[in-house]
């Protein structure tokens, strides 16, 4: 999206579309080949259900909350919007990025990385570390709206995607975000004198994300108390 003259531009091309609940897949912009391309990713956003209940219940359980605490607030329609990044090869990969360093505004996003080319980084301590290429796995990233509902417990950690000179690169990033109609808060029983709530309950509204996108800096921040 651009907002200004001035902004940089990211090193990628991609289709943005919501993939569930179904009734709110705007299919007329669904692109049409390959042929198979709505059957596989409605076979995709239907298989990814379980696994996005089963991580958001392994979260809450492993703070030894209610189980379905987060799950709750995601929302039976909690919404999966997808991003298919393509990151061509570039000539200038020291100058220029794929992705800006951003946090995801989603409670979850189920990233399925290129097969073979890496190129995703995370920040920790001011460092950027690489994601290895593993085949076949989904890697599983905590967004804005966990870190929420977690009181701060669970990071949404910054990351970026950087460019490379050789070979094309590509992603599926889906970000499961919740019910719209849900407000977001910490969870009963993350509160208590030592950790007050650390956030202003809301949602976290998606202009407004990509319009801090775009200035680097993390909408989170924005409902922090
Ligand atoms: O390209 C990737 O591996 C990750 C993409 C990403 O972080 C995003 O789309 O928010
Ligand atoms: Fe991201």
């Amino acid at each position: 999206m651009v907002f200004s003259e001035q902004q940089v531009i990211d090193w990628n091309d991609r289709v943005y579309i919501i993939i569930s609940p179904e009734d709110k897949r705007k299919l007329e912009v669904w692109p049409e080949k390959p042929e198979t391309f709505r059957e596989v990713i409605h076979e995709y956003s239907v298989m990814l259900r379980p696994v996005i209940n089963n991580v958001f219940k392994a979260m809450a359980l492993s703070l030894n909350l209610e189980e379905n605490c987060f799950l709750n607030q995601f929302g039976e329609r909690g919404v999966m919007f997808a991003r298919f990044n393509y990151y061509p090869r570039c000539p200038r990969p020291d100058l220029v990025l794929g992705l800006k360093p951003h946090a995801d505004g989603s409670a979850i996003t189920v990233v399925l990385p290129d097969r073979e080319v890496e190129g995703l980084q995370f920040q920790r301590d001011g460092q950027w570390f690489s994601v290895p290429t593993i085949p076949n796995a989904l890697l599983i990233n905590v967004g804005d709206q966990v870190e929420i509902m977690s009181n701060g417990i669970f990071n949404s950690p910054m990351h970026r995607a950087v460019t490379n000179a050789e070979r094309d690169r590509i992603s599926l990033a889906v970000f499961c975000t919740s019910e719209e109609e849900n407000e977001i808060g910490p969870a009963d029983g993350l509160i208590n004198e030592e950790r007050q709530d650390c956030t202003r309950k809301s949602g976290i509204i998606p202009m407004t994300y990509f319009e801090y996108y775009q200035l680097g800096k993390r909408p989170i921040d924005a409902v922090k108390i």
